[in-house]
């Protein structure tokens, strides 16, 4: 079965090496076909006789008939040993490198094979110890035979003993009986015979004790031959028994040798040549990564191989094992017949046991017999001397004859029995020779099964290593054209990459030119757009100022047509959002302002816009500063004789107070005015003289109270100066002369102290009086000597909301009632003046009537409407509005300086 074993070895063999001294050198697989020759040669040698073996042993025949057998796995085996003796003279950067995963590929098959051909020397090796036990088999059976001949050999001569002892048996019976019938006087004429036939059975009985002790050292030697044999038997079966187990335990680590190759051929190997493959990607992905696709291809294209071989190795494998599996049921049966067959002779050595022990009782009774004589003797004697005792003696010997015809009747029947026995034994041997001869055709059979499907076994190896190899060379010529491609693409790829190098080393350079350049730009178009930044800031300056003057222009001449109209002006306020959202409702505000037209904004009341236009909306962001900005001229007018009057109205929480006065960090109207008065007559300082007098009122529940007075609680009352000026007059009001700006701040808080203020659903803060600040300037033209006296009143009217919505009762029903009595007469005094009325309905109120100066002709007015910004309010924001626009239309006439030419005339 192993022809390509010794075509490997001589083709192993140096060809000036025909001893084999350089087998050192082989590789360990061309070493094991020896050991596979000598056992192919001892396990031949059972079945071929000693000529064939001879000529098997002849090397020149044997290479002639190995030459023969050129199988792809002699091929492959010889192209792994070229390249394991190749690989040493290979240069120091080849054998660096990693092995190819063909080789490694190939190694392990090869490794696989040598594992697969061990496993086959074992399975010889089993073979020549079942040829073994089949001689000892035979050696066995021919004993038996023997024994077999010798026990009926036995058998025949105790028959014919027996024959013989019935003969004897017969005939003393004869003579009983004729002594028995015979008469006294026949007994004489029989006497002389008497003697003859005592010394006939005497003879007779001598012989067969003779052969008795003949045949009990047949049976003594027989049974040292027996036990002998059982001995040998045993200790052969012992070593068989060992052998077997042996051979098992053998098979088991073929076994698991096996498993553990398939467990390496499965994993180790694919892993071992993934790595390898990963390892050529790797160096092929440094040296160009536009490889990397083609070797992916490449190790898809190496995966697919190992998997056809492992399934075909696999199917090997399983008929093996399966072969394997039959081989041992085989072995397992041999050894139940085995034992079947030692039973069996155990139950005939039983039977030739009891056989024996039967004998040996006949040869106690012949001995019995043989102790006889002497008392025959001395009857035969007695019956000479004495008939009767003799024939006494005679009955009684009739009766022991009797008895022993008995006996011997039932050894006949036990003999009879024996035979039945040893026929059924010999029946019983005939049949396990016919199952022993079944079994062993059976195992013949399966040998040669077994031999069938090795051979067919080893025809699919070669089939399978035939197509494995060559489809590793399809596949290393695929590798050899993939590399052939790949080098052409590195080799053409190389100066691409020159050329990108130079590329990019021209990159780098300009890159870094590229920097300074684009920092000398970038400082260059700082410059020029610092540059341009500083003609526009100019020409914006240029622009700004030429504005400011157009402004100051139009302001110029808006105001000299509101003077020559004598126009009250009208400036409306929005406040921004409070905090208290409660009370606002939503941000959401009904007010819009028109962004390109500070003098429009709209009410979106009941449905409809309300539309209204006065002479400046400030939109809720605008500061105080700006505000006072608007009024400024018409404040600094009264320093040259003017009576001015401004007055903040709408409804409670609107923002009056906070525009006229406002807080400690952003003041009001109030102390800018004080302020910027008190600045411009410092810039007259030398050229005119001032006298500035401060007087606080507040009207309360039409009840006139000095706020800078020691006793606030005293009502004052209005009247006529009795100098018949026609000027109004309040005695008893506190007119207080400042000369600075820090006194006229000290009196404004003491005017703020006394002022009452009370708390209402509608504002925690609410002032429930009108305050009015008055300032009456006096300037004297130190050069012309011309004296100017102007007046401004300042004046922070009571919330203007009505009373049901105030929800005030009691004092406070009384407080707002008497708020917009003041209101409404403030309104018919604005009614009248724009109606150009001849009665002007001053004294309807006392607010109105302590206005008067300021509110009617020739005077300047400026009201400040103030609304809220929230839709809750918005009734009262339209109130106001519709207010002020009708104040608007009034025309109090040019204005009229209150000038008194001095004594000296220029
Ligand atoms: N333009 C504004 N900017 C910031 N806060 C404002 C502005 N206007 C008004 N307020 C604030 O709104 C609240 C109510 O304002 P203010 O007391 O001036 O209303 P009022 O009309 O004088 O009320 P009353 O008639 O009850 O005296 C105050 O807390 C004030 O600070």
């Amino acid at each position: 079965q192993q022809p390509p074993a010794g075509d490997i070895q001589h083709q192993g063999q140096l060809p000036d090496d025909p001893a084999g001294k350089n087998k050192k050198k082989q590789p360990p697989q061309a070493q094991l076909w020896p050991e596979l020759d000598d056992l192919e040669s001892s396990s031949d040698s059972d079945g071929v006789s000693n000529s064939e073996t001879e000529e098997d042993d002849d090397p020149e025949s044997r290479c002639l008939l190995l030459q023969d057998v050129n199988s792809p796995l002699t091929e492959f085996l010889a192209f792994k040993q070229e390249a394991a003796m190749g690989r040493p003279s290979a240069g120091p950067e080849e054998s660096a490198k990693p092995p190819s995963p063909l080789l490694v590929v190939m190694s392990h098959l090869i490794t696989f094979l040598e594992h697969y051909s061990q496993m086959q020397r074992l399975q010889g090796k089993a073979q020549e110890y079942r040829n073994q036990l089949r001689q000892e088999e035979r050696r066995r059976r021919k004993q038996l035979r023997t024994l077999r001949g010798a026990y009926r050999q036995r058998m025949r001569d105790k028959l014919s003993l027996i024959g013989s002892l019935e003969i004897v048996i017969n005939e003393q019976q004869g003579m009983l009986e004729r002594l028995q019938s015979g008469a006294i006087g026949q007994m004489l004429p029989v006497s002389p015979h008497s003697p003859v036939g005592v010394h006939k059975l005497v003879e007779s009985i001598s012989v067969l004790q003779g052969e008795r002790a003949q045949l009990r050292e047949e049976i003594g030697g027989l049974k040292q031959d027996i036990e002998e044999k059982e001995r040998e038997k045993e200790t052969l079966s012992c070593t068989l028994q060992q052998q077997i187990e042996e051979l098992k335990v053998k098979i088991q680590q073929r076994e698991e040798e096996l498993s553990q190759l398939r467990m390496e051929m499965g994993v180790t190997d694919s892993e071992k040549r993934i790595q390898n493959l990963s390892v050529e990607n790797e160096s092929l992905k440094q040296n160009l990564s536009v490889t990397q696709g083609l070797l992916e291809r490449m190790a898809t294209v190496t995966a697919q191989p190992p998997a056809h071989l492992m399934k075909e190795n696999e199917d090997l494998r399983n008929k093996v094992q399966h072969l394997e599996g039959s081989l041992q049921q085989k072995v397992e049966q041999l050894v139940l017949t085995k034992g079947q067959v030692d039973t069996m002779q155990w139950c005939k050595e039983e039977e030739i046991r009891h056989m024996d022990e039967k004998i040996q009782g006949l040869q106690l009774s012949l001995e019995n017999e043989r102790k006889k004589p002497p008392h025959v003797e001395y009857v035969t004697k007695t019956l000479e001397i004495e008939s009767p005792t003799m024939i006494r003696s005679m009955m009684e010997a009739e009766e022991r004859n009797r008895v022993l015809l008995s006996q011997i009747s039932c050894q006949g029947e036990k003999c009879q029995k024996l035979e039945d026995r040893l026929k059924e034994s010999e029946d019983l041997t005939t049949n396990l020779r016919v199952k022993i001869s079944s079994y062993e055709t059976e195992i013949e059979k399966l040998k040669h099964e077994l031999m069938e499907e090795i051979h067919h076994l080893e025809s699919q190896k070669e089939e399978a290593i035939k197509e494995a190899s060559e489809c590793s060379e399809q596949h290393l010529d695929h590798l050899k054209e993939q590399l052939a491609g790949v080098q052409s693409r590195l080799a053409s790829l190389q100066p691409l990459l020159k050329n990108m190098k130079t590329n990019y080393n021209s990159l780098r350079s300009q890159v870094k030119n590229f920097s300074q350049f684009y920092e000398m730009s970038i400082r260059e178009a700082k410059k020029q757009i610092c540059s341009a930044i500083t003609d526009v800031s100019e020409s914006n300056k240029d622009l700004l100022a030429k504005y400011q003057r157009e402004v100051q222009l139009r302001k110029r001449y808006h105001n000299q047509l509101v003077e020559l109209k004598g126009n009250i002006r009208v400036l409306c306020r929005v406040r921004p959002h409070s905090h208290n959202n409660e009370e606002e409702g939503s941000l959401t505000s009904p007010i819009t302002i028109d962004m390109n037209d500070d003098t429009r904004l709209s009410v979106f009341y009941k449905g409809k816009e309300k539309n209204f236009e006065l002479d400046k909306v400030f939109v809720p962001q605008a500061k105080q500063e700006e505000v006072f900005q608007e009024i400024e001229p018409m404040v600094m007018s009264c320093i040259n004789g003017y009576n001015v009057c401004i007055f903040a109205y709408g409804q409670t929480g609107s923002g009056k107070t906070y525009t006229m006065e406002g807080t400690l960090e952003n003041p009001g109207i109030n102390q800018r005015a004080m302020q910027a008065l008190y600045k411009e007559m410092e810039a007259r300082k030398g050229l005119w003289h001032y006298t500035v007098s401060l007087s606080m009122v507040e009207i309360y529940n039409e009840v006139i109270r000095d706020l800078l007075s020691k006793d606030p609680q005293e009502k004052l009352d209005i009247k006529l100066n009795p100098d018949g000026s026609g000027q109004l007059h309040v005695p008893g009001l506190t007119s207080t002369e400042v000369n600075s700006f820090r006194h006229i701040k000290k009196l404004l808080t003491l005017g703020k102290k006394n002022r009452a203020t009370f708390c209402t659903n509608m504002n925690e803060r609410s002032s429930r009086s009108h305050a009015l600040l008055t300032i009456n300037i006096s300037g004297k033209d130190l050069t012309t000597g011309t004296v100017t006296t102007g007046k401004l009143n300042l004046v922070d009217l009571a919330g203007s909301e009505r009373v049901c919505k105030s929800g005030a009762e009691g004092e406070r029903l009384k407080e707002a009632q008497n708020i917009n009595k003041s209101l409404l007469a403030l309104g018919e005094v604005i009614q009248a003046l724009r109606a150009k009325q001849g009665h002007i309905p001053f004294r309807n109120s006392k607010l109105t009537y302590l206005l008067q100066d300021s509110l009617g002709k020739g005077n300047k007015t400026v009201m400040m409407v103030q609304v809220s910004p929230s839709e809750g309010n918005v009734g009262e924001t339209v109130c106001s509005l519709k207010f002020a626009q009708r104040v608007c239309k009034v025309e109090l006439g040019p204005a009229s300086r209150r000038i008194d030419p001095g004594s000296i005339n220029i």
